[in-house]
């Protein structure tokens, strides 16, 4: 089989960096020139708390900076950010077989949709990564937060969920993928949260005025998702529903009732963090803004979530790993003024 990934970042190397010499798999990894070729002369190194370091030796994948470079593959793994996707889309068009398969494993609930107006003759499937990635290095990736990929449950999809379970990776073919991303909408809600906050996600989650930000984000989008007549999927021990109140509990009773929530390596930090620190412009907008958006749609207001939209817009505009660190307080205060 082989596979090709659009947009080598932390999740594409991650997923790539997995796959690479798996029984009869090959990799390509397409994504910048800069970071191609750190791959290019040292591989990959692919850490966890969970698993052994892999080190990906250079000759074990192939890279490329241009789409071209995914003529001829059966599977394409699409690992752009959510606003990179239609342009992504446009560049593979031209190298693609008809009926070649191609996998969201983005965040947001839009990008399968834009990838099957720009590819109509390949099959699009839609999948789901639950867990933190964060390049530490370049060429070094670290997971900080555990669970299953997730992929529609599709005759096509089967090799390559075969595939990623024998790469070691924790992989469930689902039917019901909508919901399951409407359940990872709200576990993005954080995303934000996160980045404002400027600390990892185990101390911010630790934090009941940070917990409670989100709490806010939750329920307008649980409010939003009941009016368009969507059921988020349950993706951990506690239903969706039930989460707005669990993150309000007080410090000490949120520690031992949500102990697997919290069970994060310290130094795990969202991808938005990321993207601020490193100087880009965040898929807020397909976050956040799209509660903003849906509540509209049923003359429903998200003001926690226009705020924090807002607020991480401001972000963008500093220097590289600048923005303001909001303290817990002060971010509730500033999403609370405009509820
Ligand atoms: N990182 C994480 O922990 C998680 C991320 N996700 C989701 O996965 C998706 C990918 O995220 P992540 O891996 O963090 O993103 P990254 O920004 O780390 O990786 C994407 C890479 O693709 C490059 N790229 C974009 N467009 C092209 C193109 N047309 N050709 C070649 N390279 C391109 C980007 O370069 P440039 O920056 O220059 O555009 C970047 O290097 C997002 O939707 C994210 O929300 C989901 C779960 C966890
Ligand atoms: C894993 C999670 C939910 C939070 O880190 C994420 O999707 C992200 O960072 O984009």
């Amino acid at each position: 089989m082989r596979i090709a990934v659009m947009g080598a970042g932390s999740i594409g190397c991650h997923l790539g960096g997995h796959l690479a010499g798996q029984g009869d798999v090959e990799v390509t990894l397409i994504g910048r020139p800069a970071a191609m070729a750190v791959v290019a002369e040292q591989g990959l190194t692919l850490t966890s708390g969970r698993r052994e370091p892999l080190h990906v030796s250079p000759g074990a994948l192939t890279v490329a900076a241009d789409a071209s470079a995914a003529a001829g593959a059966d599977v394409v793994l699409v690992t752009v950010k959510s606003d990179g996707t239609r342009a992504a889309a446009r560049e593979l068009a031209p190298h693609l077989a008809p009926g070649t398969v191609v996998v969201s494993f983005q965040n947001g609930l839009h990008n399968a949709a834009v990838l099957r107006e720009e590819l109509p003759r390949q099959t699009v499937l839609t999948g789901m990564v639950p867990y933190n990635v964060l390049q530490t290095e370049p060429g070094r990736f670290h997971q900080g937060t555990g669970g299953a990929l997730m992929l529609d449950d599709d005759v096509l999809g089967a090799p390559l969920v075969a595939a990623l379970a024998a790469s070691g990776l924790r992989v469930q073919a689902r039917a019901d993928m909508r919901e399951v991303q409407y359940a990872k909408l709200l576990m993005n809600l954080n995303n934000a949260v996160n980045a404002l906050s400027g600390v990892p996600l185990r101390a911010q989650l630790g934090d009941r005025s940070y917990r409670s930000c989100l709490a806010l984000c939750q329920r307008e989008a649980l409010t939003a998702f009941h009016a368009e007549g969507i059921r988020p999927a349950q993706l951990g021990a506690v239903k969706p529903a039930l989460m707005p109140p669990l993150l309000r509990l007080p410090d000490a009773v949120f520690t031992r009732a949500a102990k697997a929530m919290l069970a994060i390596d310290a130094t795990a930090r969202s991808s938005m963090w990321e993207d601020l620190q490193r100087g880009r412009l965040t898929e807020v907008d397909s976050l956040q803004g799209e509660i903003v958006a849906l509540a509209g749609r049923h003359g429903l207001t998200a003001p926690a979530n226009a705020r924090l939209a807002a607020l991480v817009h401001e972000a963008e505009q500093a220097p590289a790993g600048t923005a303001r660190a909001w303290s817990g307080p002060d971010l509730l205060a500033a999403l609370r003024a405009h509820g």
